[in-house]
């Protein structure tokens, strides 16, 4: 369970590298700039007094691919959820691409143009066809109705869905529905990916069939990818993994 409110500790990453050690502006053979900087980034539910996060600090760079590996409650989803600009730290700062994550404007923003989410539960709208799903957050963008509609085929076809455009999510298995997810996610060709147990609802095989689709997009768009896991064997695929327990970052 995590620590009810205490003074902050010092926090490691096992191998994401922290702030004070990392500047900004520095590059890395295993990355391009800086994208995210956490500083001492907490988040506690009055609630409950619960300290979901605490004292969090770390950098990721541009391109690279991070698991957040814990036990169920340790609090990853609470981070992956400051990261991609869904909810707030109640202390602490956080940084995306050099600019702080501060304003409701700013997470609205993020949340749109900077961000593709990828859930356990894929999240399709029930009564949407497959491109249709695809096209939501382009509503955000400035496409054109015929930029849209080419711009899904485009996508589902980029996640192996090729002439499932007009299937309605009932009519997709498990793995098609996350690949028409990982779509959507692209919509507006994000900088970074979030997934939260994507592999969660699904067979191993499958399960491996959607880590390596975003691996590959990792690895051939530099987007930067981050898994929350609680599964060692995902986390074990990333390059680098942020370890929690209780609500901190741990070394492994
Ligand atoms: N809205 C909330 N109000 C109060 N407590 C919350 C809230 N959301 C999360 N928590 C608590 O914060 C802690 C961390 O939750 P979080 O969902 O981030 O963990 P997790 O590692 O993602 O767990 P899981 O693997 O089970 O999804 C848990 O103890 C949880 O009960």
């Amino acid at each position: 369970m995590p620590q009810h409110r205490s003074e902050p500790r010092s926090s490691q990453a096992d191998d994401v590298p922290s702030p004070a050690s990392d500047s900004p502006t520095r590059q890395s053979s295993r990355g391009g700039d800086v994208l995210i900087e956490a500083q001492g980034l907490g988040r506690h539910y009055d609630e409950g007094n619960v300290d979901a996060l605490a004292d969090a600090s770390f950098c990721i760079r541009t391109g690279q691919y991070v698991a957040i590996v814990g036990k169920s409650g340790s609090g990853k989803t609470t981070l992956l959820n400051l990261i991609g600009g869904l909810d707030r730290p109640t202390r602490g700062e956080l940084h995306y691409d050099g600019r702080p994550l501060d304003a409701r404007s700013d997470l609205d923003r993020h949340r749109c143009r900077n961000v593709g989410f990828v859930f356990q539960s894929y999240y399709l709208l029930p009564n949407l066809t497959a491109a249709e799903n695809v096209q939501v957050p382009m509503f955000e963008a400035d496409y054109t109705p015929a930029e849209r509609s080419a711009r899904a085929k485009e996508l589902l076809e980029q996640v192996g869905l090729s002439g499932r455009e007009d299937h309605m999510p009932s009519q997709l298995s498990g793995g098609e529905a996350q690949r028409v997810a990982i779509a959507r996610a692209l919509a507006n060709a994000p900088k970074l990916i979030l997934a939260d147990e994507p592999t969660g609802a699904l067979d191993s095989e499958t399960g491996d069939s959607i880590l390596r689709l975003l691996e590959e997009l990792n690895r051939t768009q530099a987007i930067t990818l981050i898994v929350v896991t609680h599964d060692e064997a995902v986390a074990a695929r990333a390059d680098h993994r942020l370890r929690l327990a209780d609500g901190r970052i741990v070394t492994p």
